[in-house]
């Protein structure tokens, strides 16, 4: 039985549901389900005493034979309606780094819990996830509230939950089946659906212009976004922010002159599209145009890789999720 069909109500969601059934997009990350393909890759993740040693059930060593019955139990919690275990999946390189979910164990309120390979730490993977699944948790599913407890030596944990907003509510007597069996008194965090509406109400409008240059073979220019930069590495149409007192156009013809060295006329944007795209700490929306006439060749003017890329190949490049929807648009404009 499905969480949905246990609850009783139909429809496309309910309350009670665990899992809207399409994967999360964050900024860098896909949160989707487990799959038994997953397995050796979260044992070469889990199997790390330092990863697992605040965790309450990932036993040490941990075997690619533990992660086949993790997933397999997850799945039938997740039918049973009891919970559900999202991969963090980098949009990058599809690299599995993590894992995040909630049970429903307790009063009905989602528990959360997550855990990170080493190497992705301190990156913003975790505040990501989470920032993302209480958006799921809260818009979609309609939850209201979600909370956590955490070991008292977990501060990085700690400074996660803080940053998307969870604030202190008591102590936990956390079992640790995993660790000898002992209980801990630990820190409980919890987050309000109305707290999350305040928090995410007060995230700012981000206004981008961006251009798809197209050259005489119907080819688009795509640059990668630089280091150091937000969602670095991924494929976007050049461009950047409209500034105080510009117009989209004028901030583009600026953006393109800085980034690529090129030379463009305003009247020769051609306005085709645009991504309204909310990301959790921002909303964006950025007017796409068309370009197929400019002075200069295109050069990598800010650390940036740059790529022309037929139609058919764009759905293969990593990008920010505000662009997926672009892409079949564009396809039908080329
Ligand atoms: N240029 C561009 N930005 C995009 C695309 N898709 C997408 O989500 N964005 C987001 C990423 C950033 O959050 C924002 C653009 O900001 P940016 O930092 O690149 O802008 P900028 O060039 O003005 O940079 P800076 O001077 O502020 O460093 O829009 C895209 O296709 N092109």
């Amino acid at each position: 039985m499905s969480g949905r069909e246990a609850s009783g109500l139909g429809g496309c969601w309910s309350a009670a549901s665990i899992w809207r059934g399409a994967p999360l997009l964050s900024a860098r990350l896909k949160l989707r389900l487990l799959t038994t393909a997953d397995a050796p890759r979260l044992a070469e993740l889990a199997n790390d005493p330092e990863v697992v040693r605040h965790t309450a059930n990932i036993p040490h060593p941990y075997t690619e034979a533990d992660a086949l019955g993790f997933i397999t139990n997850q799945d039938n919690r997740r039918l049973a309606g009891l919970g559900v275990v999202l991969g963090l999946e980098r949009s990058l390189d599809r690299h599995l780094i993590g894992c995040m979910g909630i049970g429903l164990d307790g009063d009905g309120t989602p528990e959360l819990g997550y855990w990170l390979g080493r190497a992705y730490w301190g990156e913003g993977y975790g505040t990501e996830a989470l920032r993302r699944l209480c958006r799921h948790l809260f818009a979609d599913l309609g939850y209201e509230g979600v909370w956590a407890a955490v070991h008292p030596d977990n501060t990085g944990s700690m400074r996660v939950l803080e940053k998307v907003g969870f604030i202190a509510a008591g102590r936990h007597d956390c079992a640790m089946p995993a660790r000898g069996g002992c209980i801990v008194d630990s820190p409980k965090f919890q987050l309000t659906a109305q707290d999350w509406r305040t928090h995410h109400a007060a995230r700012p409008m981000l206004l981008v212009a961006a251009a798809a240059l197209i050259d005489a073979d119907g080819r688009v220019l795509m640059a990668s976004r630089p280091p150091g930069k937000s969602m670095s590495g991924l494929w976007e149409f050049p461009g950047g922010k409209v500034q105080a007192g510009e117009t989209p156009e004028m901030a583009l013809v600026r953006e393109l002159a800085e980034e690529l060295g090129i030379d463009v006329g305003e009247s020769c944007l051609a306005a085709m599209a645009f991504a309204s795209h909310d990301y959790d700490t921002f909303h964006l929306l950025m007017p796409l145009y068309a370009i197929r006439q400019w002075r200069g060749e295109p050069q990598a003017r800010e650390g940036q890789m740059l790529k022309w890329v037929r139609a058919s190949g764009l759905a293969a490049l990593p990008m920010p999720p505000a662009d997926i929807p672009l892409v079949a648009l564009l396809r039908e404009w080329l």
